[in-house]
């Protein structure tokens, strides 16, 4: 049987199909190579991590810090973070003043401890600081040979470490306050806003910095950017240039009023009045007790002044729990009478009205979030928080010690005074308002970061903070893929349209579908 014939003959392709055919092809292998360029050659670096140590040599204790961040952004606002803190055995530095060859050895354990966070092949290119505070500021003060043999001591461990060692110092009450209000605005992203956030910002007009309150154990730091600018008292200001913007920063330091110190100066005072060796204190709970060597609590330049002889060499304190009485109290540690200024904020000090958001961190953290009085979601307002302090001061000790057994007894005992003591220079010695309250924001952390002045040091001493605003690439790798994505698939339509226009395949010509 013969086979059926195939009858007529395949249409030849026109020219114009064949080219558009060609360019199709040769523009889909243009955009799969684009895209893989993209993809592959524009791959960001692998990443090469730096480190660095802070230690913070505070007046209670020694805390070590590693940061680290990725060597290729070291201008980059907010890229280093914290990946390891340590806390040292023992007291802080300055408690070493009678075994001054022992405060050096106190810090092995956490220096072994940062050993074991770094690779050990960047130890030697890894800064290690210390930085101490007002511990050893007031012992310098009282005993400047001791205060020169610790810092030895702490120097003499810090260069056995494998590390760089840069320097281990007492930093003054400025450096304290700026640099605290370094850290927090870098970690909050203050100082540099990029792309769409600098827009947003500078719509908003948010491109504020935000203030810092630290509240240490021997001394407390306010610092802010005020309003207007006053040159009434130039050692409380600051000039700064930073990622190309001009800062004029205010701050202060109160030796002496950190929490522990605003406590012995208290108590001090207190003693002044007392006939016998037993003193009603209302700002410890009802049925708690304390003796103090009363040679210990003349010790030091805060309460020096007030030294004189007393027929008794202790002195014992039964707690009454009365808040409002402890706040009256308190009072009396803030000199309000006379001020060479315009504005003041006590004992004298400069202070220029209060401006802005502020951030307050260390102990005014620590009180208030053991009080719950933290909450940045439903701020508490001021009454309320005197109140709930008020309720806790009443709390008799019995029940406050079953309650928080897990809690070390040296700082439960003085939550109740800390609460009031916060309140008070808030209140009193700084004059936050009702309205002004809802502006400060208790942060422990930010990110993964600790809030205090030693990431600010670091970011300092090591330059990586520029004056000026580094050059940054206007699109991030993640955008630029994307970009490139989108507008090869919108080639690709194109030419798909311009094909189907050309030459109409005959599935959709009228009538078949
Ligand atoms: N969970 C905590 C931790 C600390 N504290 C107390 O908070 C105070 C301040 O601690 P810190 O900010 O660490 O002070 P230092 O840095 O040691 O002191 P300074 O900055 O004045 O040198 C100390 O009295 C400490 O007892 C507290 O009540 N509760
Ligand atoms: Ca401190």
């Amino acid at each position: 049987m013969d086979e059926p014939k195939v009858t007529g003959t395949k249409p030849k392709m026109s020219w114009t199909r064949k080219i558009l055919l060609i360019l199709g092809f040769l523009s889909t292998l243009a955009v799969i190579a684009l895209i893989a360029v993209a993809v592959t050659q524009n791959k960001p670096l692998p990443k090469n991590i730096k480190y660095g140590i802070v230690l913070d040599a505070g007046s209670s204790h020694t805390n070590l810090y590693v940061y680290e961040w990725p060597a290729e952004k070291e201008n980059d606002t907010g890229v280093v973070q914290q990946v390891e803190v340590c806390k040292v055995e023992g007291p802080g530095i300055s408690g070493y003043s009678h075994a001054t060859e022992e405060a050096g050895p106190s810090l092995a354990q956490c220096l072994r401890q940062a050993e074991g966070v770094i690779p050990s092949k960047q130890h030697q290119e890894t800064p290690v600081y210390l930085g101490a505070t007002a511990g050893m500021r007031l012992l310098s003060l009282e005993n400047k040979s001791a205060a020169d043999k610790v810092l030895s001591s702490v120097e003499k461990t810090l260069r056995s470490a494998p590390f760089n060692f840069q320097g281990a110092r007492i930093i003054s009450g400025q450096e304290e306050g700026a640099y605290g209000w370094i850290t927090i605005n870098y970690l909050l992203g203050n100082f540099k806003q990029s792309g769409w956030t600098k827009l947003l910002h500078s719509l908003r007009s948010i491109s504020e910095t935000s203030g810092a309150l630290d509240l240490g154990g021997a001394s407390t730091q306010i610092t802010f950017v005020p309003n207007e600018f006053s040159s009434e008292s130039p050692e409380n200001l600051l000039y700064f240039r930073l990622y190309g913007k001009d800062y004029l920063v205010y701050t202060h330091s109160f030796l002496c009023y950190g929490k522990d110190q605003a406590l012995q100066q208290k108590l001090a005072r207190d003693l002044q009045t007392v006939e016998n060796s037993s003193l009603s204190d209302p700002c410890f709970h009802q049925g708690y007790q304390r003796t103090i060597n009363i040679s210990d609590l003349f010790k030091n330049p805060c309460t020096s002044a007030k030294e004189k002889q007393f027929p008794f060499s202790q002195l014992s304190i039964q707690g009454e729990g009365d808040y409002q009485k402890c706040r009256r109290n308190i009072l009396k540690l803030f000199n309000k009478t006379n001020c060479p200024y315009s504005s003041c904020s006590f004992n004298g000090i400069y202070l220029p009205p209060l401006q802005g958001d502020f951030g307050a961190f260390s102990a005014f953290y620590f009180v208030m979030n053991f009080l719950n009085l933290t909450s940045e979601q439903s701020p508490v307002a001021l009454d309320k928080v005197a109140s709930t302090i008020e309720s806790f001061c009443a709390r008799p000790w019995h029940e406050v010690k079953t309650a928080y057994r897990q809690i070390k007894e040296k700082y439960l005992s003085e939550y109740c005074f800390s609460g009031a003591y916060i309140l008070s220079l808030l209140e009193n010695g700084y004059e936050f308002t009702e309205k002004n309250w809802q502006r400060i924001h208790f942060l422990g952390k930010i990110g993964s970061s600790d809030a205090g002045w030693t990431l600010g040091y670091m970011l300092n001493l090591t330059n990586m903070i520029p004056a000026e605003e580094p050059a940054v690439p206007p699109l991030s790798h993640g955008s630029y893929v994307g970009l490139m994505v989108l507008c090869s698939l919108v080639l690709v339509s194109m030419l798909l349209f311009a094909w189907l226009l050309f030459h109409k395949p005959k599935c959709l010509q009228k009538g078949i579908v």
